[in-house]
């Protein structure tokens, strides 16, 4: 080994690593009584400054997950550590802050009230400047009650911010906020991370993902289906999307033609998910009155849709 390289912890942990999760199962009893795998052997490490979208199917186990990598719940097996340490000790530090879907308000108090109060845990915290940060100045009035879902949220993310703490754990953090709130809130978490902090964020934005991580990790079924950058993510599924204002019984015969895969409606416009964008273009063009004919390249929520089970329902056309 090098000077350079980082002197590894007993557990493999290295100086660079922010969280690892080593083989972690988590198991819950259902209304049944019935046993079932809500994270099923998840290996992860997140290392010092990256941004990880965390994406994954409604129940696929992206809050079980978080949980517990917060400490406030413990796998039954394998094994998490923040910071080479055990969660719980980090969050005591103030290393790692989290804004939760819910909770953890009190509703009768102002959002200055709120902040100054969490504010005193933390020597050293900032109420005003981070009320600014998350764009609340203007709220600090006004009581929790009476704030929307999305004002909620950027008042978690506030107190969140108070530790100053290295690794930020967002478990969909705009959800509720309009598009002007989504893209503050998003300026703001860039700036932060241009200074080091390392974020992952649960969300089922896709364009979020798209636009704001360096590497995204989907899970399913408790599961890691995918862990890459989003380009790599998208490149996994080949072939291009053809769109077009089409009659339901052209769109029945395109879809049946060689080099489709799939055909899907929204509204007026058919997508067709194909091998050749070229030969289906000529199809379009000369055997069907097809309008505003689109080509594009596939999103990172055509991957997702592929990747994770839902791909089987997305996939059914009007064939
Ligand atoms: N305390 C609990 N008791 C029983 N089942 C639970 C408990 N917490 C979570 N589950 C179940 O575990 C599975 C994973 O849930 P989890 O909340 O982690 O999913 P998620 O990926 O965050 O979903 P969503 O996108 O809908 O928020 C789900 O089937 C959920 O119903």
């Amino acid at each position: 080994m090098t000077e350079t390289q980082p002197r590894p912890t007993p557990r493999g942990v290295t100086p660079s690593d922010v969280a690892v999760l080593n083989a972690v199962v988590k198991r819950f009893t259902n209304a049944k009584g019935e046993e079932f795998t809500a994270v099923n052997g998840l290996d992860l490490r997140i290392r010092r400054g990256e941004v990880l979208a965390f994406l994954g199917p409604n129940g696929a186990g992206k809050t079980t997950t978080i949980d517990m990598l917060l400490g406030l719940t413990r796998p039954d097996s394998g094994d998490v550590t923040l910071f080479g340490q055990a969660p719980r000790q980090a969050v005591r530090a103030g290393q790692v802050a989290a804004v939760l879907q819910s909770g953890g308000l009190l509703p009768d108090l102002t959002v200055e009230a709120t902040v100054r109060m969490l504010g005193s845990l933390h020597p050293g915290a900032d109420p005003e400047t981070v009320m600014g940060r998350a764009g609340i100045t203007r709220l600090r009035d006004r009581r929790v009650s009476e704030c929307s879902g999305g004002e909620q949220q950027r008042l978690r993310f506030a107190v969140a911010l108070l530790s100053n703490p290295e690794f930020l754990v967002l478990d969909e953090p705009t959800a509720g906020m309009d598009v002007a709130a989504r893209r503050d809130f998003w300026a703001t978490v860039r700036e932060d991370t241009q200074h080091g902090m390392t974020v992952m964020f649960a969300t089922h934005y896709m364009e979020e993902a798209d636009q704001f991580a360096d590497r995204v990790l989907m899970i399913d079924e408790g599961r890691v289906v995918a862990d890459g950058s989003a380009s790599s993510i998208r490149a996994r599924i080949s072939g291009r999307t053809v769109s077009a204002l089409i009659a339901p019984q052209d769109a029945t015969a395109v879809a049946a033609s060689p080099g489709v895969r799939a055909c899907v409606a929204r509204g007026e416009r058919y997508y067709f998910d194909c091998t050749d964008s070229d030969a289906l273009l000529r199809l379009l063009v000369t055997r069907t009155s097809a309008t505003e004919i689109e080509v594009a390249p596939r999103s990172l929520e055509e991957a997702f849709m592929a990747i994770t089970n839902q791909g089987r329902s997305a996939q059914e056309g009007p064939r």
